[in-house]
């Protein structure tokens, strides 16, 4: 065969490949981006453009971005690097980067300033450029363990108040930002607000990462019957905070469908629902909680 016909035979499978994955009704193609952060704002969010680009040429529908995917996870730099949202320079980037590539974009997190507090803010995009969801770091990451990694967020952020959802098609996506993924109870309202998935960007690192990462994201997952995407910046050695990498994608079974490695490289993940709703009936833990014996959480107060 020419090298011009294989050439039109690869962009004609790709074009059938992403119609069919983005009309799919059960469901769609994510991908991770697991980008290295520099402390150069404008060449992190070159990158992530470039890097949604090419997962809209991979068939991918949404694209998630990690935590502070703009700047350095750095308590002395959030206010520095901070930008109003809408219409900071990063907000108008991810929005044309919707709008072109026709596709959802869960624009990480970025640090945003508003009032004169600084917040960790994740925005979400549709595929018109449309801001549809924004949320405020709820659970801001403040731990101490000696030896290991000390960090004190409230140091330099204010706390988000709501928790927020968005709509993906048929799909609801319930929103958090790492150290969120902690918190069983804001993942299981979540839930009972009838989320199908939960998107965390998140940045653990080398003392909590090898233990707790994985088991978390799984446990989220099964708790909830839902997916789970967790996307991590690329490791870099020498940066202030080490990151743990690992981005990955678990199903409601706990399953974990790609995980990546420390390095800088991107997933690119089919998820079908249509399982997520088998497994809700063959294991309806769901109608089954002791609401006699225990506290369970009220929505309607919490939406
Ligand atoms: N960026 C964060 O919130 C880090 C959370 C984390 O590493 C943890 O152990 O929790």
């Amino acid at each position: 065969m020419f090298a011009g016909q294989k050439l039109l035979r690869q962009t004609i499978t790709l074009f059938a490949q992403v119609r069919m994955v983005s009309s799919n009704s059960s469901g769609f193609r994510v991908a991770l981006l697991q980008l290295t952060v520099t402390a150069d704002k404008s060449t992190n969010v070159a990158n992530a453009i470039k890097r949604v680009q090419q997962a809209k040429l991979n068939g991918c529908t949404l694209a998630i971005l990690p935590e502070c995917f703009n700047a350095p996870y750095n308590t002395a730099l959030f206010r520095e690097y901070s930008e109003v949202i809408p219409g900071g320079d990063t907000c108008e980037a991810l929005s044309q980067a919707a709008k072109s590539n026709e596709m959802y974009i869960v624009g990480g997190s970025i640090p945003e300033i508003c009032d004169d507090k600084v917040y960790n803010t994740c925005t979400v995009w549709d595929p018109n450029g449309n801001l549809i969801a924004k949320h405020r770091k709820v659970h801001l990451f403040d731990i101490n363990i000696p030896g290991g990694v000390c960090f004190k967020e409230s140091d330099a952020l204010a706390a988000g108040n709501t928790l927020n959802t968005f709509q993906l098609g048929k799909f609801k996506i319930g929103l958090g930002i790492c150290y969120d993924i902690r918190f069983a109870e804001m993942a299981a309202i979540y839930r009972k607000q009838g989320c199908d998935m939960l998107i965390y960007p998140s940045a653990f690192n080398m003392t909590t990462g090898p233990l707790h990462w994985s088991l978390l994201i799984r446990c989220r997952a099964v708790d909830n019957q839902a997916f789970v995407a967790v996307a991590s910046p690329a490791r870099v050695t020498d940066s202030n905070y080490v990151a743990w990498g690992h981005s990955m994608v678990v199903d409601p079974w706990g399953k974990i469908l790609e995980e990546a490695s420390e390095k800088d490289m991107d997933l690119y993940v089919d998820l079908d629902f249509g399982d997520r709703e088998k497994m809700r009936q063959q294991i309806p833990t769901e109608n089954q909680r002791r609401t006699d014996l225990y506290d369970t959480i009220d929505v309607k107060n919490k939406v």
